[in-house]
């Protein structure tokens, strides 16, 4: 076997169904979790973000709103890493929060978004940006942060098992404000909106039991 037929093998696909099923599945934490802000973190929290609101949505009330900052893992300078791998990669911010017309996170319930906590390199990166603009939002406000009354939770499609490269703040790390869809092994997960051959993708994902589920009286969950 060729090592690209390798690598070829050991990839886990998902499909967009299945993404869509994880969070109809995750509803009721998230729901708990009640945000008034989804914070994208974009690109690959583009597409679930849209999907969490759909499930967020309740009847005679407005959308929850979303809003996107756009971050990006690159090589930082001198450091050698696989694919995989996140080590020795810095985030790059390419798009964040526009405060010009008043808007801050003061009070708020604020839901990040996306696809994976791998190293959790992204997340920390993004929580920590947000407090520190927390903190200087309290203090042109004359705010203690303490008195702020914000709350930050994460909500990612899988979050990997593995060793992290940085920790989130344990107000995060519970039960109601960090929801992950899945756990998962520490594998290479493709993503639809990475393909550029969808039939082939849906077919790999419903080969490997990656597609719509049911539960075990052969029924789907519904809302
Ligand atoms: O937990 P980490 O190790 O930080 O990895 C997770 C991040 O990596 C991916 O972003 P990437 O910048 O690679 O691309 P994308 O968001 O544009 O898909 C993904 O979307 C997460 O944001």
């Amino acid at each position: 076997m060729t090592d690209a037929q390798q690598v070829e093998d050991s990839k886990v696909y998902i499909s967009y169904n299945h993404i869509h099923q994880i969070i109809q599945e995750s509803a009721p934490r998230l729901k708990k979790f009640n945000p008034d802000l989804l914070l994208c973190l974009a690109g690959g929290g583009l597409v679930p973000t849209r999907f969490v609101r759909t499930f967020l949505k309740e009847k005679d009330q407005p959308n929850v709103r979303i809003m996107s900052v756009a971050l990006s893992l690159y090589e930082a300078v001198g450091s050698v890493s696989t694919q995989q791998e996140s080590i020795g990669k810095e985030v790059v911010r390419s798009q964040w929060l526009d405060y010009s017309n008043g808007f801050d996170l003061i009070g708020k319930r604020i839901l990040l978004v996306d696809e994976v906590d791998d190293t959790r390199t992204t997340l920390h990166y993004a929580v920590s940006e947000l407090q520190k603009d927390l903190v200087k939002q309290c203090a042109a406000k004359g705010i203690k942060v303490e008195d702020a009354n914000t709350t930050f939770g994460i909500f990612v499609v899988h979050n990997k098992l593995k060793p992290k490269n940085a920790t989130l703040p344990d107000s995060i790390m519970n039960d109601t404000n960090y929801i992950a869809g899945r756990d998962i092994e520490d594998v290479w997960i493709a993503y639809p909106w990475e393909s550029n051959d969808i039939v082939y993708h849906t077919k790999r994902a419903i080969e490997q039991g990656n597609d719509i589920f049911l539960d075990e009286n052969n029924n789907y969950i519904k809302k």
